[in-house]
């Protein structure tokens, strides 16, 4: 099988739900840990609102702090051309912009409609095309939304078409509430594929029931070769009421692992880096690859 590209979406994604917001400094510690790993592709922040995402304050001084690493690119998320602008001046390289298929999700985590979201991605990437800046697509509520329940595959192709039409060079799929199952991923991929080529799409779930691990496993079958994931685990969706984190890394390299497919992340740096981040926070790894093993160092250290 082709090799895999992770996305490492703890640092944002992940930190943007916690309780506890964590400096720019912590922050930047965290991503250079993970960046050691092996990890390539990494979210850093978010340009939005610190009134909408106070954990997410301060995600200038961290693409400040980032030194320049070869192999590694360091991305943000920006919701409209004010983050941008601040994503450009931070010195960011690359940006995602996040569209709902579902209209009230779309309301309550951007404040505007579908279509006007799409509307003000025309003009971000534009402005990212002059700047040289490459950019990322996201749709949530691939699979469910909080607010409604079901969405259909169909929604969410025309969304993943526009954005894709209008320039990003991949489109991550967000099982937002992570209600999604493998039957449910092939029929949202078999949809989509009729509008993105399979080599530009993503996989982006949370596992909320449990099911993240069996819906990668169906994407990748499916021929989807990236997948984002949060390391220990952390994370969620302010505006999506009881979601947990997406899938922990160490159990996305621990399935590759088991696959025999590359990915390039060496799994005990990354648990380390899960392990400095949990301290932080305050709370135990919510990776149970990470649990498992690091019972066993703790084992292997008595005998
Ligand atoms: C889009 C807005 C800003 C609209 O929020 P709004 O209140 O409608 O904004 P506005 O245009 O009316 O402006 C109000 C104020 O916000 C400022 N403002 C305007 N834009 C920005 C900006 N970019 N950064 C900082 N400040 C900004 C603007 O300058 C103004 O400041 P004031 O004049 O009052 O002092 C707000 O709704 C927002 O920030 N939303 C972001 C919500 C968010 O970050 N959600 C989580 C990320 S999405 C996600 O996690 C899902 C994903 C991607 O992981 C995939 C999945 O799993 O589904």
């Amino acid at each position: 099988m082709d090799a895999v590209r992770l996305v490492e979406v703890g640092a944002r994604d992940g930190l943007q739900n916690e309780k506890l917001t964590l400096s720019p400094q912590i922050r930047v510690q965290l991503l250079q840990r993970l960046a050691d790993a092996g990890l390539q592709t990494l979210e850093a922040g978010a340009f939005v609102s610190p009134r909408w995402v106070p954990q997410m304050a301060g995600s200038d001084e961290v693409f400040k702090a980032l030194p320049v690493r070869p192999g590694v690119t360091w991305t943000a998320l920006v919701p409209n051309l004010t983050g941008l602008q601040a994503a450009i001046a931070a010195g960011c390289q690359e940006v995602a912009v996040f569209a709902a298929a579902s209209e009230a999700f779309s309301q309550k985590n951007l404040n505007c409609s579908i279509e006007q979201s799409l509307r003000q991605y025309q003009q971000v990437m534009v402005r990212a095309r002059d700047a040289g800046i490459r950019v990322r697509g996201y749709v949530s509520c691939v699979m469910g939304c909080p607010f409604t329940g079901a969405v259909k595959p169909e929604a969410v192709a025309a969304v993943s078409a526009a954005l894709f039409g209008m320039g990003c060079y991949e489109i991550s799929l967000g099982d937002t509430i992570g209600t999604g199952t493998p039957a449910a991923t092939r029929a949202l991929l078999a949809a989509c594929r009729q509008v993105v080529p399979v080599s530009a799409l993503a996989g982006h779930f949370h596992d909320t029931y449990g099911m993240a691990i069996a819906n990668i496993h169906a994407a990748l079958e499916a021929d989807v070769r990236v997948f984002d994931s949060s390391v220990a685990g952390l994370g969620g969706c302010p505006y999506s009421p009881g979601a947990t984190g997406n899938v922990a890394s160490e159990e996305l390299v621990y399935l590759l692992d088991g696959l025999g497919v590359n990915h390039g992340v060496d799994l005990g740096a990354l648990i380390d880096a899960g392990e400095f981040i949990s301290a932080e926070l305050g709370r135990p790894t919510g990776s149970r690859v990470a649990r498992a093993l690091l019972a066993q160092r703790g084992l292997s250290a008595v005998h």
